[in-house]
């Protein structure tokens, strides 16, 4: 009775205790009579729309699956303030080297993929091979910070002039860490993707101590790392900066602004060795087809400043601290924009590697 009423439901036209007695009938039929197991089972599959149905099944699933998945109710990343050169994207401000390691940790033990990493479909992501040249300095261990927590492998180089172990020194240990004490005046050669050129004493205090090595660090260093990244079609980024526009007579200065700049200042070592090392990088991306990008960082902040840097942010925290007057140079009109070092490092998504820019930046301090 179960039988025929199946074939009824099923819809044959055949009477209910007809369809019966021919599947009993069939069933009582000598094994070798019986069709093979594949066309047995192609006829079960074609049979009573079960196909349709099948597919329809795995489409429902498919939309469930990419409706629901992590990587589909990840924030949308915003964009960045006018200046940016990269997509940016949804960093806490509170990233730190302790966030740093929890990713690790959460990697080590398999648990987590990499913080930040967004991965799509159960498919890891390709490890990047990067290099991060003054990885060990202020913005650059920020940086290495979020490479390595997206699960990138990172090799630092320094020369320790400004930059301190102790900025990535949480990373000892990581696998995917590696820290070499070079100066990028140097040629070296690595095997990487990207390559972040970083490398140069960026406080004026540092970088007027000794002028011809921070123009020769500007330019034959920057020469020496798009050399690399030529030779192993590695995509490159040039920290430059805001003061590229000099004493700017506009403002805010839009990118295209060329700038008013003193080739014989003081600040020139660093000034025109910046924007010489930008037209490296655009003769490259050029002549060379490199795939390149510059961030010019403007006045920036935050944890593993040094307290002596002599910028005006840290030297003011570090006066208020002391209890002291706050020391303003000059007649005191000048403006600066500032950021937040988390503000500057940034990424929303894997396929980006970049920093981003934000601020603005004016000067009439005259001590250019
Ligand atoms: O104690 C201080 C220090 C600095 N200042 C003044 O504050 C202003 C900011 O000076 P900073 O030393 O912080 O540095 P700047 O803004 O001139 O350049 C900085 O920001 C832009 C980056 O691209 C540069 O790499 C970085 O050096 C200047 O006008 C300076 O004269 C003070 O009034 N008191």
């Amino acid at each position: 009775m179960a039988t025929s009423e199946l074939t009824y439901r099923g819809g044959h036209d055949a009477q209910p205790q007809a369809g019966a007695g021919a599947r009993a009938a069939a069933e009582n039929k000598p094994r070798s009579n019986k069709p093979t197991s594949s066309t047995a089972a192609l006829r079960y599959v074609l049979g009573e729309q079960r196909l349709a149905f099948a597919l329809v099944g795995m489409a429902i699933a498919t939309v469930l699956f990419l409706l629901l998945s992590p990587a589909a109710t990840t924030t949308p990343s915003t964009s960045s303030s006018v200046a940016s050169l990269a997509a940016v994207g949804v960093v806490s401000r509170q990233f730190s080297g302790g966030a740093a390691r929890l990713a690790y940790e959460h990697q080590q033990s398999g648990r987590l993929p990499a913080a930040g990493g967004r991965v799509p479909l159960g498919l890891k992501r390709k490890t990047l091979r990067v290099v991060v040249t003054g990885g060990a300095g202020f913005v650059g261990s920020h940086l290495v910070d979020r490479l390595l927590a997206r699960g990138d492998s990172v090799i630092v180089v320094d020369n320790f002039f400004t930059g301190r172990k102790e900025n990535v020194a949480h990373h000892a240990g990581n696998p995917n860490f590696e820290m070499i004490r070079h100066d990028v005046v140097e040629p070296i050669l690595l095997e990487v993707d990207q390559i972040y050129h970083l490398a140069c004493p960026a406080s004026p205090v540092h970088y007027k101590y000794n002028p011809v090595k921070t123009i020769k660090t500007n330019v034959v260093g920057t020469l020496n790392m798009l050399g690399l990244a030529k030779r192993v079609g590695a995509r490159f980024l040039l920290t430059s900066t805001s003061e590229v526009y000099g004493d700017p007579l506009q403002h805010p200065q839009v990118e295209t602004y060329w700038g008013n700049v003193n080739p014989i200042g003081v600040r020139s070592c660093y000034d025109e060795g910046k924007r010489t090392a930008e037209t490296l990088t655009m003769d490259y991306h050029r002549g060379a087809s490199l795939e390149v990008r510059i961030a010019r960082i403007f006045n920036t902040y935050g944890p593993r400043m040094c307290i002596d840097d002599g910028r005006v942010v840290s030297n003011f925290v570090a006066q208020a601290l002391r209890k002291e007057p706050l020391t303003v140079y000059g007649d005191g009109k000048q403006t600066r924009s500032f950021q937040y070092v988390s503000d500057l490092c940034l990424f929303s998504d894997p396929s980006t590697t970049e920093v981003c820019v934000g601020g603005r930046y004016t000067t009439t301090d005259g001590l250019r």
